[in-house]
């Protein structure tokens, strides 16, 4: 963010972090995974309302895809012991069945609607097969 702004001689710009959907909502086999997801939601919530990105002119928004066929998904659909909690593969893959699979042209396209569209900033975007492309804000009500 430092280079980036424009007060440090950047141009501002737009910041995409890439979550998951398992950062939003539970997937019961990667708690972890999840949990880590989660956090890189909230670090984001955080530096888009600090006075840092106000004045830099950059946009930062979070992508929060559901499963999308990677290598990555592959492996964990392949029976990876070490992506999974509980040993039930069949379980893991009836989820996924359920959820739906994503491709990465789908996911790609979604990046670059924030990219290319400057009205997009202090979003997530969450992307999943049956519903397709949601936004929704960062933003959470003051206390
Ligand atoms: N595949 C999925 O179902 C989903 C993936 N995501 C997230 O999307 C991101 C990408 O995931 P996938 O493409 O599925 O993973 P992947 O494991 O298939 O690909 C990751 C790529 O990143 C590269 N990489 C790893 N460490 C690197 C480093 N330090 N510097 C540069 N490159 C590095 C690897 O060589 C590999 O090409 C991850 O953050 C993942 O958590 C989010 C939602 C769903
Ligand atoms: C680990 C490597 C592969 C993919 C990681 C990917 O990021 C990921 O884990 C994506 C998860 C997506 C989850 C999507 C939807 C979750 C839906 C929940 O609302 C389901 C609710 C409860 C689950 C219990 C049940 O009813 O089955």
């Amino acid at each position: 963010m430092y280079y980036l702004s424009v007060e440090h001689g950047g141009r501002g710009g737009c910041i995409v972090n890439v979550a998951s959907m398992a950062g939003l909502n539970p997937n019961p086999f990667s708690p972890v995974y999840g949990c880590t997801k989660a956090g890189i939601i909230h670090a984001t919530r955080c530096y888009a309302v600090s006075e840092a990105a106000k004045k830099s002119n950059i946009r930062l928004n979070v992508m929060c895809p559901a499963f999308v066929d990677t290598p990555m998904f592959r492996q964990m659909a392949a029976g990876d012991a070490s992506q999974t909690i509980g040993g039930d593969q069949t379980a893991v893959n009836a989820f996924i069945e359920r959820i739906g699979v994503l491709s990465t042209e789908d996911v790609s396209a979604a990046l670059i609607d924030i990219l290319t569209d400057e009205t997009r900033n202090g979003l997530i975007l969450r992307c999943a097969k049956k519903t397709g492309n949601v936004y929704s804000t960062l933003t959470v009500q003051d206390v």
